[in-house]
């Protein structure tokens, strides 16, 4: 690999890294603030079962791959259960996990179900961030940390007496005794991290937080190489994402996007290239299909051009997209579905 080595004594870490928690808690626009301008995308996949990497922090003491975490749901329809699946998987083969928190919100239900999923990844560090301190005073942030820090004790307390009481059932069933050892007095969060995208604050003392964490390893991706295949998996994402932010709370998670092809427009001027990108955004009923395509095509025109946007900005030329809805009846329900979708 061309990535150099830093010089010195300390050696360079490299893993994965997944920034959980609530819709709206700030992960998207954390990862763009460790990643930087570009969206980083590599020809080799990671590890983890679940395709998309969000970005990679390229630095002299690291390197930290940021992978997503599709969310992390109650299960109801089979695609629930699914995505909590991969979910585990992928959390459970990662090298520390981030539990973002928004500053300027009370902890809620949501966060407290993050935490106690995470705090089930055993031999997994949990590093709680606590975001958007921009948005608070510092009484308030102080307030927040505290009541962070108890969250990680309560959920982290509850997981150990769980896993003491599972062994003394398993002892129990093999005619054997097993005496529950006591919470220790220090379980929690591995760390508590106030940080701020919009204004910068402790996004490097993050990135070197989170690499801490890492194992020491060469570099897993070279720096900059891009490929088609992944950037067809990204393009879909950042369509569904799209489509979800306009449409979140009529359709949960009934939306599947598939990138059909990407080709360069012929004819353009060197100096002003142009993609013509095709995308299939897949709903479960016709009912949905309407909601996604709004009144008079309006919903899927505001659709169409953020995606564009963010397409553009991911390719860094200019997009034509084509974007079809179509209905696939009960995919949710058909695993073979599922997986030619890329759950
Ligand atoms: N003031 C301030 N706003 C922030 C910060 N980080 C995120 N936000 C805002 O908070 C909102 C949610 O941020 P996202 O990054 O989209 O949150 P998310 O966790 O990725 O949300 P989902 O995609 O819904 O899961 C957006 O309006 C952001 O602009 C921050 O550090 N400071």
């Amino acid at each position: 690999m061309g990535t150099e080595f830093t010089a010195g004594n300390d050696e360079f870490r490299a893993g994965f890294a997944v920034l959980a928690g609530r819709p709206n808690a700030g992960k998207s626009t954390l990862t763009n603030a460790l990643v930087g301008e570009k969206i980083a995308i590599t020809s080799n996949r990671p590890q983890t079962t679940r395709h998309t990497i969000r970005g990679i922090v390229h630095r002299q003491d690291g390197q930290l791959v940021l992978v997503d975490t599709p969310g992390i749901h109650r299960p109801r329809t089979l695609l629930g259960e699914r995505l909590n699946d991969l979910v585990s998987e992928t959390l459970s083969e990662v090298d520390v996990l981030g539990m973002c928190i928004p500053a300027d919100e009370k902890i809620g239900p949501g966060d407290r179900y993050i935490a106690a999923q995470l705090a089930q990844v055993h031999g997994s560090p949990v590093v709680a961030i606590v975001t958007k301190t921009d948005t608070v005073g510092r009484r308030e942030l102080t307030e927040q940390l505290i009541a962070v820090e108890a969250l990680g004790r309560e959920v982290m307390a509850a997981e150990f007496a769980e896993t003491e009481r599972r062994k003394g059932i398993r002892a129990r069933k093999k005619g054997r005794s097993y005496e529950a050892r006591p919470v220790p007095p220090d379980v929690g969060f591995t760390d508590v991290i106030p940080v701020s995208a919009v204004d910068g604050f402790q996004v490097n003392e993050l990135a070197a937080l989170l690499i801490s964490h890492m194992p020491v390893s060469p570099p897993l991706y070279p720096d900059g190489e891009l490929t088609d295949e992944p950037e067809l998996t990204m393009i879909a994402e950042l369509v569904r994402e799209a489509a979800l932010e306009s449409a979140r709370d009529e359709l949960p998670h009934s939306l599947a996007a598939v990138c059909e092809d990407m080709i360069p427009r012929e004819g353009r001027p060197e100096d002003d290239p142009m993609v013509d990108v095709h995308v299939s955004l897949y709903v479960e009923r016709p009912s949905q299909k309407a909601i996604v395509i709004g009144k008079g095509g309006s919903r899927l025109r505001e659709i169409g051009s953020t995606a564009r946007r963010s397409i553009e900005k991911l390719l860094g030329t200019k997009v034509y997209l084509d974007l079809h809805v179509k209905v696939a009846k009960e995919w949710q329900r058909d695993p073979r579905q599922l997986s030619r979708l890329g759950f």
